[in-house]
């Protein structure tokens, strides 16, 4: 079921802003367990609503195995849907009426974690830029030809380095090459999944940089999903916090990263090394994320969280609460009206 309270009322005001609308989305692996081939199911994303708007970044951030890349993979159209409603820049990318993926990823293109593998080593650059180029029917080999150059010039790269091959490039000028991949269509929604952790700290900076000027000189919206909270606080408009296949808080990132909600959040900002207070005692999250085959019941989060109480372990697990404008959490004790923050 969709929450309605995940679309904020200033949000649905604006709903011709909204370049991007998940309600209630599922995403539930089959798998196999037991002699018998008991059928069960990972529930890797279980009733997701996100709303992003052009031009926008939002963070996607949370431990491993939450279920963020299953997002990105069903926006992309790359895994099966188990239920919910998915629509991209006005077209629906679930359900009958879904747009062909060649359609797609003319709204849509993502830049991977791992740049070195990302590009075909057999091809040049020309022609790993101008393939989305070709396969979509655009241009004439000439105007091709320019639109590379102009791409390459935008990620900082020469126009010569079209005739040279992959491999003659370090890790930060492959995702440099691999960005001018994904933006050669001009999509609107660029996913980006873990972009800067593959490459040496050195570089992450100028990565990061050239993605946030791309992102204000094309208008493109960017959901960015990272595991570094430092990252995800320079480059994020928006921040959604998930655990165990949900989200649990979404905010501003001064909201998120100065006064979070959720207790999970909490723990993942105390966590952030801060020369500033070397004093300061983070928030401890003892354990591991539960498994996404047998959650726990009542509030996913309630085995590790330190304030949990007989309430959060029961039931379907809480509402959203609306805390301010455009943010909110899932929490019993926000329910309740108890500041834990
Ligand atoms: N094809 C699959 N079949 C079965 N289970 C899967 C499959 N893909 C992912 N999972 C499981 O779904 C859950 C969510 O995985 P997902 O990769 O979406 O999480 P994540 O937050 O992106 O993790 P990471 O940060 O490590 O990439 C995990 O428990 C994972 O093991």
């Amino acid at each position: 079921m969709s929450d309605p309270a995940m679309i904020p009322p200033e949000t649905a005001a604006l709903a011709s802003d909204v370049l991007l609308s998940v309600e209630g989305l599922k995403v539930h692996y089959p798998v196999w367990q037991g002699w018998r081939g008991k059928s069960m199911a990972v529930k890797a994303v279980d009733g997701v609503d996100l709303t992003l708007r052009p031009g926008e970044c939002l963070g996607l951030v949370g431990e491993s195995g939450c279920g963020k890349s299953s997002i990105a993979q069903a926006l992309l159209g790359l895994v099966p849907i188990t239920a919910g409603r998915i629509r991209l820049d006005g077209h629906e990318i679930t359900g009958p009426a879904k747009v062909p993926p060649l359609q797609l990823a003319r709204s849509a293109q993502m830049v991977f974690q791992d740049p070195m593998s990302s590009l075909n080593p057999r091809q040049t650059i020309g022609e790993i830029l101008s393939g989305p180029l070709r396969l979509h029917g655009m241009g004439s080999r000439s105007e091709r030809e320019s639109r590379v150059a102009e791409m390459l010039g935008m990620v900082g790269m020469a126009p010569a380095v079209a005739s040279r091959y992959p491999h003659e490039f370090s890790g930060g000028q492959r995702q440099r090459l691999c960005i001018a991949r994904a933006l050669i269509l001009r999509p609107k929604l660029v996913i980006c999944d873990e972009p800067v952790s593959a490459l040496d700290v050195s570089i992450r900076a100028q990565i990061i940089n050239l993605l946030l000027e791309l992102k204000v000189r094309l208008g493109i919206a960017l959901l960015l999903i990272s595991h570094d909270l430092g990252v995800v606080e320079h480059m994020s408009d928006r921040i959604a916090v998930m655990y165990l296949g949900r989200i649990v808080e979404t905010g501003g990132w001064r909201q998120i990263f100065t006064a979070p909600s959720h207790p999970y959040t909490q723990a993942l900002i105390s966590a952030i090394p801060d020369p500033m207070h070397r004093d300061r005692v983070p928030a401890r999250l003892g354990g591991e994320i539960p498994s996404a085959l047998a959650p726990p019941p009542g509030c996913a989060f309630n085995p590790r969280c330190p304030l949990a109480f007989d309430r959060c372990r029961a039931g379907e697990g809480p509402a959203f609460t609306h805390i301010g404008p455009d943010h909110q959490a899932r929490c019993h004790l926000l329910q309740a009206g108890t500041s834990h923050v």
